[in-house]
Formats: C-alpha cells, sequence, structure tokens
C-alpha cells in the first residue's frame, strides 16, 4: 500500500507506475468532486476527467504498450498485443456520485503475453476518498480473520441471485458495497472475506483488482472454480469469486451443485 507521503516513484518500473497514475486519476476526481455537480453529470465528468489523465499518462510514459479502457473505444489490435493496460479510469461510478461516499476506486493492471495464466503482472487499485492505494509493488499482507462468520462483499445495487442462498448455507453475513475494486480490497483488508459476483462485469472491472488480490496471496477464480482469462477480444467477465484461500472450496462446491440462478 502507499500514501501521499511515499518519495518520488520510479515510474519505469510497472509496478510504481501503476500505482502512481491510479493515485494521479484519484486526485482528479477529488477534484471533479469538489465542483458543485451532481447525478449524471457527476458521475460523466468523473468518468470523462480519470480517462482523459490515465491515457495522458499511457500516452507519456508507455507509448509502446496498448490499453483497454472502459472509457475508450476497444482497439482489437490489442489482442496481438505484447503488452496491454487495462483500465477502469472509475469504477463505481454511482457511488462516486453520491458524495460523501467512499466505495470508489481506480483500476491499472498490466497484463503480459509472455507471463501466461491470467497474464496479469502488474496492478493497482487506488480509493482516493480514503487516501489509499493497494498494488503489487508491495503486496499487501491480509490480516488474521477478524470475523467468526464469514462476511460476503457483494453489489449494492446487483447482487447475484444465490447470494443469499449461499449466505445462508455456509453462515455468512452479505456486505453490501460499491466498486468491483473496493470490494476486492475489502478481502485483502479483512472487512470482508469473500466476494462473490455473477450476471455481469467487464474485465477492467477485475483486472486490476485481481492483480492485487493475487499477489496478496487470495484466491481468485470465476465462480465455477475456472481460471480468470485477460485480454479476450469479449471484454465480457461476468463472474468472479476472491476469496480467503479456505473458504473457496465451501464456496465454488455451492456454486457447482446450485449453479447462479
Ligand atoms: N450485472 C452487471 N452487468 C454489467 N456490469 C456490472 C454488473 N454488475 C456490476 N457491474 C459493473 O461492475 C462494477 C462494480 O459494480 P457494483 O458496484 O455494482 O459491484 C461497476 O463498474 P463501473 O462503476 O465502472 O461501471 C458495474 O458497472
Ligand atoms: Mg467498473
Amino acid at each position: 500500500m502507499t500514501d501521499a507521503t511515499d518519495a518520488a516513484p520510479d515510474l519505469t518500473d510497472d509496478h510504481a507506475f501503476a500505482a502512481w497514475a491510479a493515485e494521479q486519476a484519484g486526485v482528479r476526481l477529488l477534484e471533479v468532486r469538489t465542483q458543485g455537480l451532481e447525478g449524471r453529470a457527476l458521475k460523466d465528468a468523473g468518468d470523462a476527467a480519470a480517462q482523459e489523465l490515465l491515457a495522458g499518462l499511457l500516452a507519456e510514459h508507455r507509448p509502446a504498450d496498448k490499453v483497454l479502457s472502459e472509457e475508450a473505444r476497444d482497439d482489437k489490435s490489442r489482442v496481438d498485443a505484447e503488452r496491454v493496460w487495462i483500465i477502469d479510469p472509475l469504477d463505481g461510478t454511482r457511488e462516486f456520485s453520491e458524495p460523501p461516499r467512499d466505495d470508489w476506486a481506480v483500476h491499472v493492471a498490466l497484463w503480459e503475453r509472455s507471463a501466461g495464466g491470467d497474464g496479469l503482472t502488474a496492478g493497482a487499485v487506488a480509493q482516493p476518498a480514503l487516501g489509499e492505494t493497494f498494488h503489487t509493488g508491495a503486496p499487501a499482507t491480509v490480516p488474521p480473520r477478524s470475523a467468526d462468520r464469514p462476511r460476503i462483499a457483494v453489489s449494492r445495487s446487483r447482487p447475484p441471485a444465490f447470494v443469499e442462498a449461499l449466505a445462508d448455507e455456509i453462515g455468512a453475513e452479505l456486505v453490501p458495497m460499491g466498486s468491483a475494486g473496493v470490494k476486492v480490497m475489502s478481502v485483502v483488508r479483512d472487512v470482508a472475506d469473500a466476494y462473490v459476483h455473477a450476471g455481469g462485469q467487464y474485465q477492467w472491472d477485475n483486472a486490476a483488482p485481481v492483480a492485487v488480490a493475487k499477489a496478496a496471496g487470495l484466491h481468485c477464480s470465476r465462480v465455477d472454480g475456472s481460471p480468470l482469462v485477460y485480454n479476450e477480444a469479449d471484454t465480457s467477465l461476468p463472474d468472479l469469486l476472491v476469496c480467503r484461500p479456505e473458504l473457496a472450496d465451501q464456496i465454488l462446491d455451492f456454486v457447482r451443485r446450485h449453479g447462479t440462478d
């Protein structure tokens, strides 16, 4: 994790660059939030400002790399590229537009073909309203579990249909919050023990969070247990399980038996 007092970053390092870029976008988003905008206008201004800032930083510092962003046209030449930045300039746009909510984030991830597997080699999730950034340059240590009863982070607005039955079966409590990045970081920080999502999401919603969670030693997969795959031509990556490793079998077993309907 970094905070605003850290020394000048080495921007040639992909981990440091990801963290720094996400923080710069966060600073910009906090400014946008002071401009007196509301609702749709605030959402649009946030999305546009963070996209412009990150696109500029990537063009300046990583001109040879491709970019997949929620807020830009998808240049499909990325599918054959060696290095692709997968970014969500503002994740949890709805919560960003509801000050003083702090459950919104900036996601910056790097996918590299040479890595194999999910391909994620660096990533940062900034939570600007908390002044905190989690990133792969300084992998987080997940604290010991503070709650006896498992806590499952779920979408505030679109929780998957099956999570209530899952929570009943494993004796868990549901913790609704905004932003995929915030929910994954809630598992990293011991605010929740698992994040379960299904029913729709995109590569940019979970790439950087998964890079950070993986570096912290958490279980990361699709909800059926299959591997997450990034930089596919199809940007949809509709479901996700991030959890403490000891909870994975129980949750995957539930999904195997009941499906996600
Ligand atoms: N059913 C669904 N279909 C498409 N996108 C979804 C979705 N559920 C969640 N998401 C996306 O995942 C991110 C986290 O959502 P949530 O806060 O509800 O968990 C949001 O990204 P954005 O805020 O970048 O649009 C949201 O749009
Ligand atoms: Mg998003």
